[in-house]
């Protein structure tokens, strides 16, 4: 089954309570910082707080995704941390080019090897924050098997771009739509950027609306209250349920009969109208409003 990624809360690295208690507030991913959250003096000590927290500490069903510094700047040695620590996804920010994928991905796989960990067993997700990123995307999304994901950085990106962030986001419009297409294409997840106003609900309610209703499979978020938004936000209705089980069961039954359309309530019911069924009842046994067992 897809892995749900409808948010991954950035935790500063330097900081052992929130490293601690990242795991409780129920995010589908916890992003522990070392670059823009970290203080230059403070690098090394959280390099060594992330590895312990990430060795000793039982995210048990929370993705763990480490955010590095460039490589230049420290980021093989962030590599060499997290891998060490057992971390599930690296994810570069600032990504330009499909090459800075590459040489991310030659700095684990020397690691995996160096330790005995199976190769191809850490993730890659890259962060887009550039003009350039964007117009790279398509080729970044295609950079390595292990990237499992793109995102939009868009106060690095509205700072490039030289404008600022707005409450109906149409400056971020085209490099929403670009991450997305590339990642359709490409088969990874789309993830959008932060919103910074935690105080906010309703500015922040109305984004992931907007998000989700592009198509995005998810938020980078800053603040634990923002978690119940979002996933209340992707939580499907009784309505979607029902409608989503009914396809489902039709087509199956369809399909014992050797046809792939059918039917539903007037509606044609073919693959992707079930491929998004399908999406539904995920989405909905992640909120627990039905069971795993259920269909
Ligand atoms: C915003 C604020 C200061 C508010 O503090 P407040 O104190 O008002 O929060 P409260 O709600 O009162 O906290 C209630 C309880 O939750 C705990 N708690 C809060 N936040 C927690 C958390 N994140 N993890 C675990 N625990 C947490 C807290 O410790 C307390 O615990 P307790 O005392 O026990 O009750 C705080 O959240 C925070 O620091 N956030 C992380 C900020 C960060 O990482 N920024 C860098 C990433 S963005 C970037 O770089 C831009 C980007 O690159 C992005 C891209 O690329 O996508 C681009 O370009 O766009
Ligand atoms: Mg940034």
């Amino acid at each position: 089954m897809e892995r749900l990624r409808r948010t991954m809360m950035f935790v500063p690295g330097a900081n052992a309570a929130m490293l601690r208690d990242a795991p409780l507030y129920g995010s589908d991913a916890v992003m522990f910082d070392l670059e823009d959250a970290v203080s230059l003096n403070e690098k090394d000590t959280a390099r060594m707080l992330v590895h312990n927290a990430l060795k000793n500490i039982d995210y048990s069903n929370v993705e763990t995704v480490v955010r590095i510094n460039d490589l230049k700047a420290g980021g093989d040695q962030d590599i060499e941390a997290s891998v060490l620590g057992g971390v599930n996804v690296i994810r570069l920010p600032k990504t330009e080019n499909a090459q800075e994928i590459k040489d991310v991905e030659a700095v684990i796989e020397r690691v995996e090897r160096e330790n005995g960990i199976e190769v191809g067993t850490t993730n890659i997700m890259a962060a887009i924050e550039s003009a350039t990123g964007i117009l790279n995307v398509r080729e970044i999304a295609h950079a390595s098997d292990r990237l499992i994901g793109i995102a939009l950085g868009a106060e690095d990106y509205v700072t490039n771009m030289k404008t600022e962030r707005s409450a109906t986001g149409e400056e971020l419009f085209f490099a929403r739509s670009f991450i997305l297409h590339a990642a359709r294409d490409a088969g990874i997840a789309a993830l959008d950027t932060v919103y910074s106003d935690v105080d906010n609900e309703e500015g922040f309610r109305n984004e992931v609306q907007r998000i989700k209703q592009l198509g995005f499979d998810g938020k980078s978020i800053i603040n634990p209250r923002q978690i119940p938004i979002v996933h209340d936000e992707y939580a499907p209705t009784q309505k979607e349920i029902d409608n989503a089980k009914e396809i489902i069961w039709a087509i199956q039954e369809a399909e014992e009969k050797g046809s792939g359309v059918i039917s539903v309530n007037g509606k044609m019911v073919d693959k992707p109208i079930v491929e998004r069924a399908e999406r539904v009842i995920a989405l909905a046994k992640a909120a627990n409003i039905i069971t795993e067992e259920e269909l």
